[in-house]
């Protein structure tokens, strides 16, 4: 099967990371296809960040779909577009953030999420709000990184992720942690071997759950909220509905 994963930053480095992390997990005959858009934000820091990715993240969705891959994973904490997404594709579209938040549950009582920067924090707990899962994030908490300084070598970005985590194992009562950006996909095996706790990147657990919903033959549901968008002009759209 074929699984789409977007990131929806328009950074290529980024988008190698994460399809890489993506292809390590990914069962046999799994086809991993990495993309981002052509437009929209370097990084997603926010709301405005999040709504200017989206057009761009849609016409991944919509390409993808036209090619008939078996599931789609949002590569953005935030869940960018998450909901819109999922309105165009038939196929199950999974979003890392709520992936992790899921994953976590089954496996700890209560969990932290350390995710980038402050201004990400409102954002990440409207979702787990909205997912119903608020109740078992102890706190989500920021290690003050910005997204493209996990891709600058020779940053300090792992030393301040955990320190946030032993911060979140002493102060939280946090028994495991939710890695809150695309961008630490390659920091969970060795942040979870370092602090003796399950360690989560939202990158694996979305191309795992997705590939589960596929090999059920699960697509997403059409006759609610997720419909299809009905037929109109989109006057000067970056990208619009077929
Ligand atoms: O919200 C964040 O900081 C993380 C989010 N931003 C981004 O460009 N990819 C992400 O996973």
């Amino acid at each position: 099967m074929d699984i789409l994963v977007v990131n929806p930053n328009t950074t290529a480095g980024m988008t190698a990371k994460i399809g890489a992390a993506a292809a390590a997990v990914a069962a046999p005959g799994t086809r991993i296809i990495a993309v981002n858009p052509e437009t929209g934000p370097a990084s997603i820091e926010g709301w405005v960040d999040g709504a200017l990715a989206v057009p761009g993240l849609l016409q991944e969705i919509a390409r993808g779909e036209a090619r008939g891959v078996a599931g789609h994973v949002i590569a953005c904490f935030d869940d960018t577009g998450l909901d819109a997404a999922r309105s165009l594709a038939a196929a199950p579209v999974v979003g890392i953030g709520e992936a992790g938040f899921h994953v976590a549950s089954l496996l700890a009582g209560r969990f932290s999420v350390v995710t980038t920067l402050a201004r990400s924090i409102p954002v990440i707990e409207a979702n787990l709000l909205r997912y119903g899962l608020a109740g078992r994030c102890a706190r989500v908490r920021a290690s003050e990184i910005p997204v493209l300084e996990l891709e600058r070598p020779g940053s300090d970005a792992e030393a301040r992720i955990s320190a946030e985590i032993a911060a979140a194992l002493a102060e939280d009562r946090a028994e495991a942690i939710v890695l809150g950006c695309a961008g630490m996909a390659d920091l969970a095996a060795r942040l979870s071997a370092r602090h003796g706790v399950p360690v989560i990147d939202g990158v694996a657990a979305a191309v795992t759950l997705v590939e589960g919903l596929a090999r059920l033959g699960l697509r997403t549901a059409k006759t609610g909220g997720y419909a299809a968008p009905r037929p109109k002009p989109y006057a000067g759209a970056v990208f619009a509905p077929t």
